[in-house]
């Protein structure tokens, strides 16, 4: 594995922890308590260590089933939208309990595919999700299966949890499941395959071996396959492993070799800005004093409003943006937190007015350093 992608695991300070329905709910046997005991004590003993964790959670339907005293996975959407949400209460009232433990708390975020893909949403559930982190709590996020229809269901929190660590811009996506990660061939069938322990994500041998998951699962490792490779765009590492490999988390915090590490083709800063700069077209442009210029290209700082003296074009918050310097050179494209009509009430003005101009602060920064890439 590339240094620096196994430096995200050593190093890093923010991961993406996913559990998959097959492990959680000891294959179908209702919540796995003494388990989720386990992981919490690790994820606490990381985030006592500084690392930011958000939990992505499977096991709403498989512990609504179990609640319910249903034995076979029901097939209508409208039954199983009401395991998921019999067994969602379920899930986190016995995460907060596990992790009141270890003196945190929980947040529940539940999503939905247009959360993600509408940028104004996206923008505001990054947020949601900034804030948490910086607080004693560990968000559990998981499908918003209550209202979501089968043509934009994610289906599989695989791809949900890639999906969250682009979000938060994490160094690891870290897929918790019942295999001790990705092996040549499916285990359940081959009891001879080997186990892969190092892999580029892109890597296409990779989706020739990967199938699908279990009567629990959704996915398999096909998905999890495809997760690595959405996870590396914004640079992340990867590692499928056993959720019951003792002390699987903090091992790899260690720099462990446990399951399976799929790691991006570029440096992850490299990845992560050409994701940004690739991913948006820019909606206006905003032209800087020189002390702006000077704040975001020799010190890597946020641009704040005080710093801008022009706006051009037609944007809303969460959109992309050009920066330009006073001479007309683009310097840089970011995602704004203001819409347009806002912005030209802010420009040129001190943080610390924006409340009283607007009635209302949205961010400090007009745009983040981290939905900034400098071109
Ligand atoms: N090449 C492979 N290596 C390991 N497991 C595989 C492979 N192909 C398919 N699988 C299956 O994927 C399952 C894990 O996926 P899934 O059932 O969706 O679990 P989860 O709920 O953890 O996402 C394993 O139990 C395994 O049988
Ligand atoms: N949102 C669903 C998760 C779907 C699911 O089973 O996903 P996965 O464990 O990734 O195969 C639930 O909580 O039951």
């Amino acid at each position: 594995m590339a240094g620096n992608a196994k430096a995200r695991l050593t190093k890093g300070t923010r991961w993406v922890v996913k559990i998959g329905s097959a492990l959680l709910t000891n294959d179908g046997k209702g919540l796995d308590l003494a388990r989720i005991a386990q992981w919490t004590e690790q994820m606490a003993a990381l985030k006592q260590q500084g690392i930011e964790i958000v939990l992505v959670s499977s096991g709403a339907v498989a512990a609504g089933m179990s609640r319910l005293g249903w034995q076979e996975r029901p097939n209508s959407m409208e039954q199983l939208q009401a395991a998921a949400a019999v067994g969602q209460t379920k899930l986190v009232q016995t995460y907060e309990n596990a992790f009141a433990r270890h003196d945190l708390h929980t947040a529940q975020i539940l999503l939905t595919h247009e959360d993600l893909s509408d940028r104004k949403r996206y923008l505001n559930a990054r947020n949601t999700l900034r804030a948490l982190l910086d607080l004693p709590v560990i968000p559990i996020v998981n499908e918003n299966d209550t209202v979501v229809t089968d043509e934009i269901k994610f289906g599989d929190n695989d791809t949900l949890g890639a999906l969250v660590t682009n979000l938060v811009e994490a160094d690891a996506l870290i897929l918790l499941t019942d295999q001790d990660g990705l092996y040549d061939a499916d285990p359940r069938s081959n009891p001879e395959a080997k186990l892969i322990e190092q892999a580029t994500a892109t890597d296409a041998k990779l989706v020739a071996v990967a199938g699908d998951g279990g009567k629990l699962g959704r996915g398999g490792m096909a998905t999890k396959v495809r997760a690595a490779q959405l996870a590396a765009r914004s640079g992340a590492v990867t590692v499928i492993a056993g959720g019951r490999i003792e002390n699987v988390l903090t091992r790899l915090r260690l720099g462990e070799q446990v399951g399976t590490h799929l790691s991006p083709e570029l440096e992850p800063i490299a990845a992560r800005k050409q994701w940004l700069a690739g991913h948006l077209q820019t909606k206006g442009e905003i032209t800087l004093d020189d002390g702006a210029v000077n704040a975001l290209l020799e010190k890597g700082k946020s641009l704040l409003a005080v710093g801008v003296n022009n706006i051009k074009g037609q944007f809303h918050r969460g959109e992309c943006v050009a920066i330009l310097d006073s001479k007309g050179n683009t310097l840089a494209r970011g995602l704004v937190n203001y819409d347009v009509d806002e912005a030209f009430k802010i420009m040129g003005k001190p943080t610390s007015e924006i409340d009283s101009i607007l009635g209302y602060l949205n961010e400090p920064e007009l745009i983040h350093r981290d939905n900034l890439v400098l071109l």
